[in-house]
């Protein structure tokens, strides 16, 4: 299996461009990130592994993070990226960011390339030029923010409008360690999740429930997708989801 070396460290993205999306090794063109076919990801042929390093990987995708500002998106890549977390001033992201990362994923390294969005009105138009490319999207709200609840129906029209059709989507209901200010129900989640048809949990990137469960199983199911024979049974995302959260103790039903 060949082994393509990630792009290393924090991007800053003016370009949607900034991966590859051509294989010099293979010469030919191939689908994902940057050609406008994010379907199948990229997927290199067979070759002895360059290195075990992290900084390889055989399949590539591209995850984007998008809702209200303020409502964590920088904070739940940050901690899936670093395990840390962004205490104190809210920083609000000024167009797009992004970070790359890759996981062993049933004996193949996945690159997640994972956009984070501006939640702010005023860049909107920006961020609408990059859902195209995207295989998956990370739709976020603040359990702790009553609007930014309110303003999913409006983000899932806008996802309908400009990805892919096939977009890999999952809602997450954020800041679930607030206790106290809660003012959306875990249980009010999942029903707009199950209206809207979309897998769903709750995160914290103050404690990181569930942060490395949300963006393994969007690989686990895009990495499904783009190499799944006829015959294989469908991933279930949800499903996944609801087994592992349930073997780690979590919340759920
Ligand atoms: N308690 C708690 N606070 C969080 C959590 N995630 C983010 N925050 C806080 O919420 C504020 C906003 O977080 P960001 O990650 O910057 O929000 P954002 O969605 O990236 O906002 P924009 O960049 O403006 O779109 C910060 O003050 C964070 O410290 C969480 O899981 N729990
Ligand atoms: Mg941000």
């Amino acid at each position: 299996m060949s082994r393509k070396k990630a792009v290393k460290g924090k991007g800053s993205s003016k370009s949607p461009t900034a991966s590859p999306n051509k294989s010099k090794d293979s010469g030919k063109s191939i689908k994902g990130i940057g050609t406008g076919a994010p379907s199948n990801g990229l997927v290199y042929p067979s070759r002895p592994s360059l290195s075990n390093s992290r900084e390889f990987y055989d399949i590539t995708f591209k995850v984007m993070l998008v809702g209200d500002s303020g409502v964590g998106k920088t904070c739940l890549l940050v901690r899936f990226k670093d395990g840390a977390f962004l205490a104190g001033s809210f920083i609000s992201t000024v167009g797009i960011d992004f970070r790359n990362k890759v996981l062993n994923i049933d004996a193949l390294k996945v690159k997640l390339q994972i956009w984070d969005t501006a939640g702010q009105e005023r860049f909107r138009s920006v961020t609408h030029a990059y859902y195209r490319d995207a295989h998956a999207l990370l739709l976020l709200y603040d359990v702790t923010n009553k609007a930014s609840f309110d303003n999913i129906k409006a983000w899932l029209t806008e996802i309908h409008e400009y990805a892919q059709q096939d977009v890999v989507l999952m809602l997450l209901g954020n800041k679930a360690d607030v206790a106290h200010e809660r003012v959306v129900k875990r249980e009010e989640g999942e029903k707009l999740a199950k209206v809207f048809g979309v897998p769903f949990m709750e995160t914290s990137a103050k404690s990181g429930l569930n942060v490395e469960l949300a963006f393994t199983a969007v690989a686990k199911e895009l990495k499904h997708r783009s190499t799944k024979e006829p015959d294989d049974p469908k991933f279930q995302l949800q499903d996944y989801v609801n087994k592992e959260m349930k073997s780690a103790g979590c919340c759920h039903s």
